[in-house]
């Protein structure tokens, strides 16, 4: 099972190194997922890509680094030409939780400066509606109680994330809540609300921002577009949306 996964990631970030182009800046995302999205990038620039990369993790940066991946910073550029990154879950509408791997804030800062976002991901990833992957929200370390005593009051119980026995911390040296809501019926308001609280940082709802998804399934790989319709309304094509296949 495990196995079948992995090569549903495999097949999603292959997939997209099909959209890198020379000359872009290219911000990387987290995850198991792009990881394979990396080594396959690390083949084109052996074979003469000229890209550069904006890593939104240091796992990231050592996966670049040890594919041979150049990489820059917002001290030298100040957007990115497509970010590509995974999901721990999207729905219908695009929108998604992220953040398993704990990099949210600077995913989200990084997939914001880009001027297309790719989400890559097998489709287990795929949901109806936000809410039963726990929601990763990153808060500073002092007083980490009292906020999370506040976003409890939104109906979750915030777990202080650990890994190895010890509390996780960012990159950013935050802490990690993973705070289970069960649903997240309206995922913008939702993140709107949470953000205001007094010592959150950032939470892992990406609301609006994914262009393209390239979903990796049983039945091979398929790209969905984000389309375009009247008044400068973003709408999606959710014809393609059949998970159920
Ligand atoms: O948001 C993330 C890290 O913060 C990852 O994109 C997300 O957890 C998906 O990871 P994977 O590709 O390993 O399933």
């Amino acid at each position: 099972m495990e196995e079948k996964t992995d090569l549903l990631k495999k097949a999603a970030g292959e997939k997209a190194a099909e959209y890198i182009e020379d000359g872009m800046v290219i911000g990387l995302g987290s995850g198991s997922t792009v990881y394979w999205m990396l080594k396959k990038l690390g083949e084109k620039v052996e074979q003469g890509l000229n890209i550069k990369g904006i890593p939104t993790s240091l796992q990231t940066e050592g996966w670049a680094k040890e594919f041979q991946i150049p990489l820059t910073d917002f001290s030298e550029v100040h957007y990115a030409d497509i970010a590509i990154d995974g999901t721990d879950e999207i729905d219908p509408d695009f929108n998604m939780i992220k953040g398993g791997g704990g990099a949210l804030v600077r995913e989200k800062i990084v997939a914001s400066s880009a001027e297309k976002l790719i989400i890559i991901a097998d489709e287990s990833k795929v949901v109806d509606e936000l809410g039963k992957f726990p929601l990763p929200i990153e808060v500073l370390p002092f007083g980490w109680q009292l906020t999370a005593e506040k976003i409890a009051e939104f109906g979750a119980k915030p777990v202080l994330r650990k890994k190895d026995g010890r509390v996780f911390i960012s990159d950013n040296g935050n802490y990690i809540l993973d705070c289970g809501f069960e649903s997240i019926p309206d995922p913008g308001h939702f993140h709107k609300n949470l953000k205001q609280l007094l010592g959150v940082v950032e939470t892992g709802l990406f609301v609006g921002m994914t262009d393209l998804v390239i979903l990796a399934g049983a039945k091979g790989v398929k790209v969905l577009n984000r389309v375009k319709v009247q008044n400068g309304e973003k709408t999606i094509d959710s014809a393609l949306w059949d998970k159920k296949e």
